[in-house]
């Protein structure tokens, strides 16, 4: 049974590529929900055991490997045990593109806490009291706080309570406000994983290049090639499926059914590049 499909030429044009000339490409994914599967508490999320074997063939074949999160570096280190999986040189793009850390190097992402993330915690705490919802939950990165509704009595009203109040006190204290699945982060950083994918093409130097991810925060790596394949790149957007954000198949070259199917397409272009 297959769980990917090609939706059109641009996925098409990436497979052909990335078989012909694995060393011409750049592979970067997406973390939670697309390389681990959606848990209920952030702190459970692990990297899938097929998509690691996959990751690990593929690194050395193709030109680069990397992860774009929306996660600390360091959090992505604990949660994927990168450095027991044979891929060493993979680079993760923590903090939407704001931190960087390569899988073998020593990790460390411990910058100055911004003062407008301190600042906004206690309005945060305020807000979610006064939802009324009981059971959101805030995830403390450092450099960006995550207010997850997914474990509270009522995932859709604490959502659509918080939003707007959120926004509020983001644009109070100078943050950017970045919702995603059961999740609304308020960030300090206005880095999207669009200029990372940049980034790290320009790095890299390559020329085939696909993105894969499941949420709306991946939405700018998707634009971006979507302008660098008007520009002559050959480069795929691959999206992780999900019933939670399901407007973000209609952005697919390649549909994989969540991540089950981004681990069929991972073994899939491992096979494709031997
Ligand atoms: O860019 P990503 O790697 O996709 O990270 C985005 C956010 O993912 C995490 O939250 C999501 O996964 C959780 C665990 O499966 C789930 O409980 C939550 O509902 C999802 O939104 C993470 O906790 C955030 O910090 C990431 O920024």
């Amino acid at each position: 049974m297959t769980r990917w499909t090609v939706q059109d030429q641009a996925g098409d044009d990436f497979m052909r590529a990335a078989g012909a000339h694995p060393e011409r490409v750049l592979l970067a994914l997406d973390f939670d929900g697309t390389l681990a599967p959606i848990v209920p508490d952030p702190d459970d999320s692990r990297l899938d055991p097929r998509a690691a074997e996959a990751l690990a063939r593929l690194r050395g074949r193709l030109g680069a490997l990397a992860i774009i999160t929306g996660r600390g570096t360091q959090t992505v280190s604990k949660l994927a045990r990168l450095e027991e999986r044979g891929v060493n040189g993979l680079i993760v793009a923590g903090g939407y593109g704001a931190q960087r850390w390569v899988v073998g190097e020593a990790v460390d992402d411990a910058g100055a806490r911004p003062a407008g993330i301190g600042e906004a915690l206690e309005a945060i705490r305020e807000a979610i009291e006064a939802c009324g919802v009981d059971g959101v939950a805030v995830e403390d990165k450092g450099i960006a706080l995550g207010v997850h509704t997914r474990r509270s009595d009522d995932p859709d009203r604490a959502y659509g309570s918080l939003l707007p109040r959120l926004e509020g006190i983001a644009s109070a204290h100078g943050l950017t406000i970045e919702p995603g699945r059961s999740v609304i982060e308020l960030r300090a950083s206005t880095v999207t994983k669009g200029d990372a994918i940049r980034a790290l093409i320009e790095e890299t130097g390559a020329t085939v290049v696909a993105m894969c991810g499941d949420d709306l925060g991946d939405l700018p790596a998707f634009d971006a090639l979507v302008d660098l394949r008007a520009a002559g790149l050959t480069t795929c957007r691959v999206v992780s499926a999900s019933l939670e954000q399901s407007g973000l198949g209609a952005y697919a070259d390649i549909l994989a059914e969540g991540t089950d199917g981004i681990a069929d397409w991972l073994e899939a272009l491992a096979d494709a590049t031997s």
